[in-house]
């Protein structure tokens, strides 16, 4: 894990209050529901929960490219000062990959066939700024030596690289025009074990000497305690728990984040009962009253299936949505 004491506290983005979802036929499906949280300059958020718990929703809100069928429906999402989510649509063009970019699930999918690696960074580099062929050429050898691929690739097709290879051209195209902040979503899931551990290291390596910020999804937290600062666990749309990655590891509060530390060996070496959650999570176009995670939850009390409790301060960054612990302060 990353101390925190290095980087610089002041946000460079704030979630506050954010409602995002997609309209259907039959009501609005509440994907990210009431969600807030900083990110300082520098960070490394993760964002941990099942499929379907929003996190992507949260993403493309962010970026603000959600689909036809999606909106903010309320909040804000201030990113140096201004709302994004209020922000007129040729406004978001200006910030959208220059300041704020984005690796997607399976990104390397996204890269072009019929155009050379090199094309599609210098053709990245054009579409933002005015710069001659030639800079726009330095600047995309440059990110791909940042991305240990070397210049000898630069005339290569996608399909002669490797998934790792191509899913690092997708890094570096996301680095490209000197982001604050980076989204990552799911990138490396599609990869084996080995490669995503070279490209996690890859992508701290260059947080590390670059400064961005990054927020990174994933499904999977054993890999996020490693290497975040700060984490938010989510379910149903809403952060159940969030805080410092260490707090959350060595101190989980939530019935939820304990069930999904349970999901995966410990990454002490101490023998433990693997344990998964019970049951799957709620369709959000209808979702249970009272806390969501409820009808999972094995210490549910009644009060749990009536009301929804409020993310609550439990200690130094560290804070829990759950009755179990309302008005218990605990390290
Ligand atoms: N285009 C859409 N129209 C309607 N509902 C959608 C649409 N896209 C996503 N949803 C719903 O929104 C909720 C959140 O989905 P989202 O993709 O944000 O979750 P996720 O946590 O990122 O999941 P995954 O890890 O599988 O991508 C889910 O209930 C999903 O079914």
């Amino acid at each position: 894990m990353i101390s925190m004491d290095k980087y610089d506290v002041t946000p460079i983005l704030q979630c506050k209050k954010l409602v995002a979802g997609y309209k259907m036929k039959s009501g609005f499906v509440h994907a990210v529901d009431d969600v807030s949280f900083d990110l300082e300059k520098g960070g490394f958020l993760g964002i941990a929960g099942e499929s379907g718990c929003g996190k992507s929703t949260l993403a493309f809100a962010i970026m603000r490219l959600l689909k036809d069928n999606a909106k903010i429906e309320s909040g804000e999402i201030i990113f140096k000062g201004r709302d994004l989510a209020r922000l007129k649509d040729n406004e978001m063009k200006k910030i959208r990959w220059v300041d704020i970019s984005m690796v997607f699930q399976s990104a390397m999918n996204a890269l072009n066939p019929v155009l050379s690696i090199g094309e599609q960074l210098t053709d990245a580099v054009h579409a933002h700024s005015e710069v001659t062929q030639s800079e726009a050429h330095d600047k995309a050898i440059e990110v791909l030596k940042l991305v240990d691929i070397s210049q000898d690739r630069f005339n290569s097709y996608p399909h002669q690289l490797s998934g790792g290879m191509k899913q690092r051209v997708m890094i570096a195209m996301a680095l490209i025009l000197n982001p604050t902040l980076v989204i990552m979503d799911e990138p490396t899931t599609a990869l084996d074990v080995v490669v995503q551990r070279t490209i996690i290291e890859k992508i701290q390596e260059l947080r590390n000497a670059l400064g961005f910020s990054v927020i990174f999804i994933t499904h999977d937290l054993s890999l996020l305690v490693e290497i975040s600062d700060t984490l938010a666990i989510m379910y149903a749309g809403k952060i159940v728990e969030y805080g410092s990655a260490q707090a959350l590891f060595n101190h989980p509060l939530h019935p939820y984040t304990i069930g999904l530390m349970n999901s995966f060996p410990s990454l002490t070496g101490k023998i433990s009962r693997m344990g998964g959650i019970e049951g799957k999570p709620p369709n959000l176009l209808d979702p249970p009253e009272g806390c969501r995670f409820s009808p999972r939850c094995p210490q549910a009390m009644s009060i749990c299936r009536k009301s929804y409790p409020s993310l609550e301060n439990k200690g130094e960054n560290h804070s829990v949505a759950c009755f179990l612990h309302e008005g218990v302060d605990k390290p």
